[in-house]
C-alpha cells in the first residue's frame, strides 16, 4: 500500500508529515523505526500523524512519533509545521487552528509573512506532572549523571524537560551527559535533556538531547523549557531569542498559569509517497 507524505523541517528538526484523514495509515512501531531511517527509509526525527478531531470544537488530533517508534505528547517545531502542512494540502483555510495532542489543545497561528506562532498552553512545574522523581517542588534540584552532579529544572511542555545551565553549549558534554539525563530512573517516563547557555536576559543558546530522537539541530518544546526554567530561576525576562544549532525561535511566557507561545518558521523540503 503506498503512503503519501511530506518531508518538512523546523529549524532543522525534520518530520516525515502525513495525512491521516484522507488516508488509512496502520503503521507499526517496526515500520515506523524503518521509515526514520536515514539509510533504509526516508529519515526523521519524528513522524507527523494528521488525525480528525475527537472533539468538534477542535480542528485537527496531533500524534507524534518518535524516531524510535515511541509516541509521545508534544512537538513545538512539529506544531508548526503541522499547520503549514494542512494549509498546504487545503485540509483547512483557517489561519490559527485547534489541535489536539495527548496533553491539551495547542493553537498554531500561520502568519502571512510564513512564521507561525504557537499558542504551546500553560507549563507544568510540579514535579509528579513532569513525572519526576523528587522530594517537593524546588526550582532546581541536583542530579547525579554519571560522576557528575549537575543542577536541572524540570518543566512539562505536555512532554518532559528537564534543563541545565552551561557556560558554553559549544563545548557543553551533550554527547555524553545527554543519554544519561534522557534515561535517568528519576524520569519513569524518560525526558528531554536541554543544555542552555544564558547570553543576556533577552537572549540564550540552546542544545537539546531528545528523548527518543538524540540531539536535534533544534527543539521547540525544548526551547519553551529552556525560556520557562530560565525566567523561573530569574535569569530571563519574558520574551526571549532562542538560538539553537538549527535557527532562532522567538518565545515569550508571562510566568506561572500563562501559555507560553513560540514564534519561527517552517518548510517543506519535498512531497513523495512510500510503500509502507
Ligand atoms: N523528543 C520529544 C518529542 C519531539 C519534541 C521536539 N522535536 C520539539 O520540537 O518539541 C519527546 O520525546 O518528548
Amino acid at each position: 500500500m503506498k503512503l503519501k507524505f511530506s518531508k518538512m523541517h523546523g529549524l532543522g528538526n525534520d518530520f516525515v508529515v502525513v495525512d491521516g484523514i484522507r488516508q488509512t495509515v496502520g503503521l507499526t512501531p517496526e515500520r515506523l523505526r524503518q521509515l526514520g531511517d536515514r539509510h533504509l527509509g526516508i529519515g526523521f526525527d519524528q513522524l507527523l500523524l494528521v488525525e480528525a478531531p475527537h472533539d468538534g470544537a477542535n480542528d485537527f488530533r496531533y500524534r507524534i512519533f518518535n524516531n524510535d517508534g515511541s509516541e509521545v505528547e508534544q512537538c513545538g517545531n512539529g506544531a508548526r509545521c503541522f499547520v503549514k502542512f494542512v494549509t498546504e494540502q487545503k485540509l483547512t483555510n483557517k489561519r490559527a487552528i485547534r489541535v489536539e495532542t495527548a496533553k491539551g489543545v495547542i493553537v498554531p497561528e500561520y502568519h502571512s509573512n510564513g512564521l507561525i506562532t504557537v499558542d504551546m498552553g500553560v507549563p507544568r512545574l510540579k514535579s509528579l506532572e513532569i513525572p519526576f522523581i523528587a522530594d517537593g517542588d524546588a526550582i532546581t534540584h541536583p542530579l547525579t549523571v554519571g560522576d557528575d552532579s549537575i543542577d536541572v529544572t524540570v518543566v512539562s511542555m505536555g512532554n518532559p524537560h528537564a534543563v541545565c545551565v552551561v557556560n558554553n553549549v559549544d563545548s557543553a558534554p551533550v554527547a555524553q551527559q545527554g543519554p544519561l539525563v534522557e534515561s535517568h530512573p528519576r524520569f519513569p517516563e524518560k525526558v528531554n535533556a536541554g543544555f542552555m547557555q544564558i547570553v543576556n536576559r533577552g537572549e540564550i543558546r540552546l542544545r537539546v538531547y531528545e528523548r527518543g530522537a538524540g540531539e536535534t539541530l533544534a527543539c521547540g518544546t525544548g526551547a519553551c523549557a529552556a525560556v520557562v526554567a530560565g525566567i523561573q530561576r530569574g535569569q530571563l525576562d519574558s520574551r526571549v531569542l532562542v538560538h539553537t544549532r538549527g535557527g532562532d525561535l522567538n518565545i515569550e511566557w508571562g510566568g506561572p498559569g500563562h501559555p507560553v507561545k513560540m514564534t519561527g518558521p517552517a518548510v517543506t523540503v519535498f512531497t513523495g509517497e512510500i510503500e509502507i
